[in-house]
C-alpha cells in the first residue's frame, strides 16, 4: 500500500516537475517579439498578483510596436491583458492542488481503509485528468496565441488606417489650399483694387492680358477639379480599405467566438473531470450554484407568468364569489320567507288544533256531567229496570256521538299526520339545500386557502430571487472592478434592466396584494354572513320542526286522550249493563226455511226500541228485553260494530268471550264464521286485533297465538291438527290454576293473512253433517281461541288477554230433526253440554259459590270465560218463523237468564315489572 502511495506521489511530482522545466525551458526560449506559450507559473504568480513574466514581455512588445499609436492602441494593449487573464485561473487552481499533494507527500501514510481497486480507480482519474489537462493546455496556448496575433494584426491595421487616413488628409488639406489660394487669386483678378486701379485699367484695356487671365482660370478650375476626382477617388479607396478591415475584424471575432466556445466546452468537460475525480468542495458548490442560478432564472420566469396569470385569477375568481354569494343570499331569502310560511300554516294549525280541543273539551265536560247526574240517578232508582235502559240509551247515543268525533278527530289526526310528513320532508329538503351550500362554501374557503398558499409561496420565491440578484449585483459591482470596461458596461446594462424589471414588478404584486385582500376580506365577510344567515336558517328550522312535533305530540296525545276516554265509556257502560251482555239475532227469512207455505213470522222488532223483542205465541205477545236485538236485515258488520269494544278489550290484558246460541240452522255459523264474502265475528275480530295492535306499536308489543278446538260428542279435537287425536283439559302445572289443554297445537301468528289461512284450515276440519234443519249442521261446538300477550315498551309491565269465539252447535227438538243413530247421540251430547251451559249461567245468576263448570266439556273449557272478571257477549241466534217458535221461546228464555247473570266488575290480567296483580 506504502509503495502504490510512493509511486502515486512519483508520478505527480514527475509530471509537476516536467510541467515546471518546459515552463521554463519555454520562458528562455521565447523571442521578445514572438511571445511564447503561457505557462502555468508565469499564470500561477498573475493569480498571486504578482508580475506576469509574459505579461512583461507583451507590454514590451505592444509598447515598441505602438509606440506612435495613440490612447486606442493602449486600450486595445489592456484588453489582450485581460484576455489573457483568464486562462491562468484553473491553472492556478491545479497547482495549488500540486502544492496540497506534496505537503501530503511529506507526512507519514496513516492507516487507511482504501482496498486495492479503489486505488487503482483514482489513479485511472487522475491520469485521465492529467492527459485531459494537458490537452487543455494546448487549447489555452492555442487560443493565447490567436489572442496575440490578432492584437498584433488589428494593431498594426489600425496604424495602416490611420497613416492612410493622416497622409490622405494631409493631401487634401493642401489640395484645398491651393484650390482656395487659385480662388482668391481669381476674386483679386475679378474685383479691381483701387490701389491698381491704373494699372489694371490699363491690363483690362489689352484682349491679350484678359485672354492670360481666362485661360489661367480655366486652368485652376481643371486642377481644382482633377483634385476633387482624386479626393473621391481616395475617399472610395479609403472605404473600401475600411470595408476589408470591417470584414478582417468580423473573421478573427468569428475565429475568436469558435475558440471561445471550444475553451467553454472544455472548461465544462475539465469542471466535470474535476467533479468526477474529486474536485474540491468550494467548485462543487460553484457547480451546484450556478446550477441553482439557472433554475432560479428559470423560475423566476416562470414565477413572473404565474404572477402574470394570478393577476388575472384573483378578479375572476372574486367575480364568481361574488356571482355565488348573491344565489346563496337570494336563496337564503327564499329559504327565510318559506320558513316564515310554515311557521304560519303551524300557528294557524295550533289555532285550529287549540279550537278544536276546546270545544271537544267542552263537550266531554258536559257528558262527563251528564254521566254523573245519570250515575246519581242510576243509584237513586238503583233496580228500576225502565231507567237503567234510557241510561243505557242515552249513554249509547252518547257513546255513538264520541265514536263519530272520534272517527273525526283521527281523520283530522290523520291529515295533520300528512302535512307533518310534508313539513318533515320539506325540512329535509331544505337541510340538504343547506348542506350543498356548506359544502360549496367549504370547497371556496379551499380554493382560496390554496391561491393564499400559492401566492405566500410566489412571495417568497419572489423575495429569494430579489436577494439573489441584489447578491449578483453585488457580485457584479465588486466584479466590476477587475473586468474590462465592456464587461463592466455588459453587467451595467444588465443591472439596470433587472433593476427595471425589480421596479416593473413591484406595482403588479401590489394590484395582485390589493386585488387578493379585496378578495379575502369579500370572502371573510360573505363567510360570516353566510355563516349567520345558515345559522338562522337552522334555528328556524329547528324550530318549526320543534312546533310540528310538538303538534303532533298534542295531537297525538289528544287521541290517545280519546281512545283512552271511549273505552272508559264503554266499561262504564258495560258495568252498568253487567259483565255478560246479550244480543239477539233474528235470522231472515230464507226460501229454503219455509218448508212449508204459508208460515208467519212471529217475531216482532219495535223500531224504537233496539232491546226489546216480541214473540207471538198461543194468540199472545211475549216480550223479551235483552241488551239490543238486530233486525233481521242487519248487517255482518253491524254485529260486529256491536263487538268492537269486546276485541279490544282483549288486546288490554281481559278475558273475553263470544259465543253464538241458537236452535240449529238459525244462523251461529253465520253470524260467527261467515261466509268468504261475507266474513263474520271471528274475521273481523281478528283484523280489528292485528289493525289495533299496529297502531299501538310505539307503545306496546304483542304476540298473538291461536288455537282452534272442537267438542264433538264430549270429545275434545283440535282443529288445526290433521291427525284428530283426542285431548283432555287440565289444570295448568304453572300453578297459576288456569286451565290448558295439553298437546293442542298452538300456533303464532303475525298478520290477519295468516290467520285467514288457519281458519280456513279449521273451517274445513269441522265436522258438520247435513240434516232436515240444516244442509251444513255443525255437529260440534267449535272454540277458536286467541291470547294476546303484550309487553309495554316504557314500562315492561305485560298483559295477557284471551279471546274465545264460540260457535255453539245447534241444540235440537230430536223428534223434529228427525236424528237417529250417530246424529241422535251427537244431537243429545249437544243438548247435554248445552244444558250444562244452562246450569252454569244459573249457579252464576243466583252468586252460588259452586258453578259446576266440568259438568260439561264446554263449561269447562270456557270457565275462564265464563268466571268472574270476565267479558262475556253472548249472540243468541233466532228464527222468526211460526214453525220454530217453540225453540225461540226456549232460546230468548235462556238469553234473558243469561241476562242476569253478574260477573262482576272485569279484571284486567295484567302483570307489572315485579310481580302479578289482577
Ligand atoms: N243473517 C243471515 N242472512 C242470510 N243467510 C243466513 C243468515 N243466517 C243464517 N243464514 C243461512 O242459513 C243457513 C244456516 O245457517 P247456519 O249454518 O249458520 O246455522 P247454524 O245455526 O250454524 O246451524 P247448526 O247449528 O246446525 O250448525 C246457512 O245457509 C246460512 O247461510
Amino acid at each position: 500500500m506504502y509503495a502504490f502511495y510512493s509511486l502515486l506521489v512519483y508520478i505527480f511530482y514527475t509530471v509537476f516537475k516536467k510541467e515546471e522545466e518546459e515552463t521554463l525551458q519555454g520562458e528562455h526560449d521565447a523571442s521578445p517579439d514572438e511571445p511564447g506559450p503561457v505557462t502555468m507559473e508565469t499564470r500561477s504568480k498573475r493569480s498571486d498578483g504578482h508580475t506576469p513574466r509574459m505579461g512583461k514581455k507583451a507590454c514590451a512588445h505592444l509598447s515598441e510596436s505602438s509606440s506612435s499609436s495613440d490612447g486606442d492602441e493602449l486600450s486595445d494593449e489592456d484588453e489582450e491583458d485581460d484576455l489573457v487573464k483568464p486562462a491562468c485561473t484553473p491553472l492556478a487552481a491545479f497547482l495549488s492542488f500540486k502544492q496540497e499533494a506534496e505537503k501530503r507527500r511529506t507526512p507519514p501514510l496513516q492507516t487507511t481503509s482504501l482496498t486495492e481497486s479503489p486505488l487503482v480507480a483514482v489513479m485511472s482519474h487522475l491520469l485521465s485528468f492529467l492527459e485531459q489537462y494537458s490537452h487543455f493546455q494546448q487549447l489555452q496556448q492555442q487560443a493565447d496565441q490567436y489572442r496575440v496575433q490578432l492584437k498584433r494584426h488589428r494593431v498594426q491595421h489600425r496604424r495602416q488606417m490611420k497613416a492612410l487616413r493622416s497622409s490622405y488628409r494631409q493631401r487634401l488639406r493642401d489640395k484645398n489650399n491651393i484650390i482656395s489660394s487659385l480662388e482668391e487669386a481669381v476674386s483679386q483678378q475679378q474685383s479691381p483694387s483701387p490701389l491698381s486701379e491704373g494699372e489694371s485699367s490699363s491690363n483690362i484695356g489689352t484682349p491679350a492680358g484678359v485672354h492670360r487671365l481666362v485661360e489661367s482660370l480655366y486652368g485652376l478650375q481643371g486642377e481644382r477639379s482633377k483634385l476633387r476626382g482624386e479626393l473621391h477617388l481616395l475617399h472610395s479607396q479609403l472605404e473600401q480599405k475600411e470595408q476589408d478591415r470591417h470584414s478582417h475584424i468580423r473573421a478573427f471575432q468569428q475565429q475568436i467566438d469558435e475558440l471561445k466556445s471550444c475553451i467553454e466546452e472544455r472548461e465544462e468537460e475539465l469542471s466535470r473531470l474535476r467533479t468526477a475525480t474529486g474536485a474540491t468542495d468550494s467548485e462543487k458548490r460553484v457547480l451546484c450554484l450556478s446550477a441553482e442560478n439557472e433554475s432560479l432564472k428559470q423560475s423566476l420566469s416562470v414565477t413572473q407568468g404565474l404572477l402574470q396569470q394570478l393577476s388575472t385569477i384573483p378578479s375572476q375568481s372574486s367575480n364568481m364569489l361574488i356571482k355565488e354569494n348573491e344565489n346563496l343570499r337570494s336563496r337564503v331569502q327564499q329559504l327565510e320567507s318559506s320558513l316564515q310560511q310554515r311557521a304560519e300554516q303551524v300557528s294557524q294549525l295550533e289555532r285550529r288544533s287549540e279550537q278544536s280541543e276546546w270545544r271537544r273539551a267542552e263537550e266531554l265536560r258536559k257528558r262527563e256531567d251528564r254521566m254523573r247526574e245519570l250515575q246519581l240517578e242510576l243509584d237513586r232508582e238503583k233496580g228500576k229496570e225502565p231507567v237503567v235502559k234510557y241510561v243505557t240509551q242515552t249513554v249509547e247515543v252518547e257513546s255513538a256521538a264520541t265514536v263519530k268525533q272520534l272517527n273525526k278527530a283521527r281523520q283530522r289526526n290523520e291529515v295533520l299526520a300528512e302535512r307533518l310528513s310534508n313539513q318533515n320532508e320539506h325540512c329535509r329538503q331544505l337541510e340538504e339545500q343547506i348542506r350543498k351550500s356548506d359544502e360549496y362554501s367549504c370547497n371556496l374557503q379551499h380554493k382560496i386557502a390554496a391561491y393564499e398558499r400559492e401566492i405566500t409561496k410566489l412571495r417568497e420565491e419572489l423575495l429569494k430571487e430579489i436577494g439573489h440578484l441584489e447578491e449578483r449585483k453585488e457580485e457584479a459591482v465588486r466584479a466590476a472592478a477587475s473586468c474590462s470596461a465592456d464587461h463592466f458596461q455588459n453587467l451595467q446594462d444588465q443591472f439596470f434592466t433587472l433593476q427595471k424589471r425589480l421596479t416593473a414588478l413591484p406595482p403588479t404584486l401590489r394590484s395582485m396584494k390589493t386585488d387578493y385582500a379585496s378578495l379575502r376580506s369579500q370572502v371573510r365577510n360573505f363567510s360570516e354572513f353566510y355563516g349567520s344567515a345558515i345559522n338562522e336558517a337552522k334555528k328556524q328550522i329547528a324550530a318549526a320542526i320543534n312546533q310540528m312535533s310538538e303538534a303532533n305530540k298534542d295531537l297525538l296525545e289528544k287521541y290517545r286522550k280519546e281512545v283512552a276516554l271511549r273505552r272508559k265509556y264503554h266499561e262504564q257502560l258495560v258495568e252498568l249493563k253487567g259483565n255478560i251482555r246479550v244480543l239477539c239475532r233474528v235470522k231472515p227469512v230464507l226460501k229454503e226455511d219455509q218448508h212449508e207455505e204459508g208460515q208467519s213470522v212471529v217475531v216482532a222488532i219495535d223500531p224504537n226500541n233496539e232491546s226489546s223483542l216480541t214473540v207471538l205465541t198461543k194468540g199472545k205477545g211475549r216480550v223479551f228485553e235483552l241488551d239490543k236485538v238486530f233486525q233481521p236485515q242487519a248487517t255482518q258488520e253491524e254485529i260486529f260494530q256491536e263487538i268492537e269494544p269486546l276485541v279490544t278489550s282483549s288486546i288490554d290484558g281481559y278475558h273475553v268471550c263470544i259465543f253464538a246460541y241458537g236452535q240449529t240452522g238459525s244462523g251461529k255459523t253465520h253470524t260467527m264464521e261467515g261466509t268468504v264474502e261475507n266474513p263474520g265475528i271471528n274475521q273481523r275480530a281478528l283484523k280489528h286485533l292485528f289493525h289495533e295492535i299496529e297502531e299501538r306499536k310505539d307503545m306496546w308489543s304483542y304476540n298473538v297465538s291461536v288455537s282452534s278446538v272442537e267438542i264433538y260428542n264430549e270429545v275434545l279435537r283440535d282443529l288445526l291438527s290433521k291427525d284428530g287425536e283426542k285431548l283432555d283439559i287440565k289444570i295448568n302445572p304453572d300453578g297459576t290454576g288456569q286451565l290448558h289443554v295439553p298437546g293442542l297445537r298452538v300456533i303464532e301468528v303475525n298478520s290477519f293473512q295468516h290467520i285467514k289461512k288457519i281458519l280456513a284450515t279449521a273451517r274445513r276440519n269441522r265436522i258438520t253433517f247435513g240434516t232436515q234443519m240444516n244442509q251444513h249442521s255443525s255437529r260440534s261446538h267449535a272454540l277458536l281461541c286467541i291470547t294476546v300477550q303484550g309487553t309495554d315498551l316504557a314500562t315492561g309491565s305485560k298483559t295477557t288477554g284471551k279471546l274465545n269465539l264460540v260457535d255453539l252447535a245447534g241444540s235440537e227438538r230430536v223428534w223434529k230433526s228427525g236424528a237417529e243413530g250417530e246424529r241422535l247421540k251427537e244431537a243429545q251430547n249437544i243438548n247435554r253440554s248445552l244444558l250444562a251451559l244452562g246450569d252454569v249461567i244459573q249457579a252464576l245468576r243466583a252468586r252460588q259459590t259452586h258453578v259446576p263448570f266440568r259438568n260439561s266439556r264446554l263449561t269447562y273449557l270456557l270457565q275462564d270465560s265464563l268466571g268472574k272478571g270476565s267479558k262475556t257477549v253472548m249472540v243468541v241466534q233466532v228464527s222468526a218463523l211460526e214453525s220454530n217458535v217453540g225453540e225461540t221461546l226456549c232460546s230468548l228464555k235462556f238469553a234473558q237468564r243469561v241476562c242476569k247473570v253478574e260477573l262482576g266488575p272485569a279484571a284486567r290480567k295484567i302483570e307489572s315489572g315485579v310481580g302479578q296483580c289482577d
